[in-house]
């Protein structure tokens, strides 16, 4: 077995129009019909976030998938989108020439509390957990509801799937997820870590360990790096430990996230004068890159390290060595490493970071080369050929996982 790879693994040409492809009839709008009844399940994905929603169609048969569509700004002044429900409905215009192919509406939620360790049907109970753990991502699972709640009084007849960023952290060993506090208060208050950007995850690293001809076998370490940012650890398909923790605050330096810090900051804060609640939202809203600089996107914290701009040049540091850090550690994790996939926004784009993040650790067998880390922003290797651990650059799917998922939860159902 030739761990490197050749290299490119392109996907082919995307069809000049996917909406004519989807155009074809399908049974879902018969209430009687099963998925395969009328051709592939068609699934409407949303991922609901603060101020976008993200959607797209797609047909598993194919799979077929219209153009991903994102409404933006969604609440902010001057924006023609004043809230959650006007953004749906304009994607529920968007796709109404498909809405009788519909066969479910898939949903990214990014936490499922101790509750959901799987993809799940939505019922008025799953709402309430949902709701419940709120206070866990109060940046993400307020939004993700407010999807959820507007497309069910949309689509009232679709079957609606949630599927949750953590469930596939679930498989976490307790050495790993378990905050080494007060057993009784960590019982008490269901401290625990979770971990999160799980369907990228499972997504990239089942590609990644296709991509060596170890498909269930390789050993990962997948990173996330996007707005949010996280690393995972993952041992034949499953996780076995990762960046995030109880909530997505935890381990990496992300675009306005700290990540990691010493705990006892926040009491000097709070002891300070810092009500709790101004602490939290300095820690998820005005820190990571754009705490350190002024700006949370790569894109112009990149460009301002180049003209010499010094707050920058140390954002980037910081990001770079903490990001190096997670990988050692990782290294240490899985004991042996096939490969290391970048995949998100940055993870995915940007040629520099990758370099910067695994410069000096050529000692540990990780070797990149330059060329193919330079060259285009299709899925591939990017590994020296005497690198002992093979480097990819994985473009995450989350769409896709997330369609396929609810299929299966929509199938798994109705042969119930
Ligand atoms: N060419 C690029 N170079 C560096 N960073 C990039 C590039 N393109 C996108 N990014 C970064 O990717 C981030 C968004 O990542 P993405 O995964 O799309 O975010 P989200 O978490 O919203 O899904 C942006 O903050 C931007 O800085
Ligand atoms: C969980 C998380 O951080 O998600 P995102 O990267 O979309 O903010
Ligand atoms: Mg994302």
């Amino acid at each position: 077995m030739d761990r490197r790879g050749s290299g490119e693994g392109r996907r082919g040409p995307a069809p000049a129009d996917p909406r004519a492809r989807l155009a074809v009839p399908r049974g879902a709008s018969d209430p009687d019909s099963t998925p395969e009844a009328g051709g592939g399940p068609v699934i409407l994905v949303i991922n609901s976030g603060s101020s976008s929603v993200k959607y797209q169609l797609i047909d598993l048969d194919g799979p077929e998938r219209t153009k991903p569509g994102k409404i933006e700004n969604i609440g902010e002044p001057g924006s023609e989108v004043p809230d959650h429900e006007a953004a749906l409905t304009r994607v529920a215009d968007e796709v109404s020439a498909h809405s009788g192919e519909l066969t479910a509406i898939g949903h990214r939620v990014v936490h499922g509390g101790p509750v959901f360790i799987e993809p799940t049907l939505i019922t008025d109970e799953v709402v309430k957990h949902i709701q419940e753990a709120v206070p866990l991502a109060p940046l993400h699972n307020p939004a993700n509801l407010a999807g959820i709640e507007v497309t069910r009084r949309l689509w009232p007849d679709l079957p609606q799937v949630a599927v949750f960023d953590t469930a596939f952290h679930s498989t976490m060993p307790l050495a790993a997820r378990t905050y080494a506090v007060d057993h009784e208060v960590a019982q008490r208050y269901g401290l625990r870590r979770y971990g999160f950007h799980g369907t990228s995850t499972a997504y990239v690293s089942r590609v990644a360990a296709e991509l060596v001809d170890r498909a269930g076998l390789a050993n990962v370490i997948v990173l996330h790096l996007g707005n949010g940012a996280s690393a995972t650890a993952v041992a034949a398909g499953r996780c076995v430990d990762t960046s995030m923790g109880m909530t997505p605050l935890e381990g990496l330096v992300m675009g306005t996230r700290s990540g990691d810090l010493d705990p006892g900051t926040i009491f000097h804060l709070i002891r300070g004068g810092m009500a709790p609640d101004e602490v939290e939202s300095m820690l998820i809203e005005r820190s990571g890159l754009l705490g350190l600089c002024g700006d949370n996107d790569m894109r112009a914290v990149l460009a301002r390290v180049e003209s010499g701009d010094e707050a920058a040049a140390l954002a980037y540091d910081v990001y770079c060595h903490r990001l190096r850090k997670y990988i050692g550690a990782y290294c240490a994790v899985l004991g042996e490493v096939d490969v290391i996939a970048f995949t998100g926004g940055v993870g995915e784009n940007s040629a520099l970071v990758r370099r910067s993040v695994l410069s000096g650790l050529e000692h540990m067998g990780i070797r990149l080369d330059p060329l193919r880390n330079m060259s285009g922003d299709a899925k591939r290797l990017i590994s020296a050929d005497d690198s002992d651990v093979v480097i990819a650059v994985v473009p995450t799917d989350e769409e896709l996982e997330i369609a396929r998922e609810t299929s299966l939860v929509v199938s798994r159902t109705i042969s119930e």
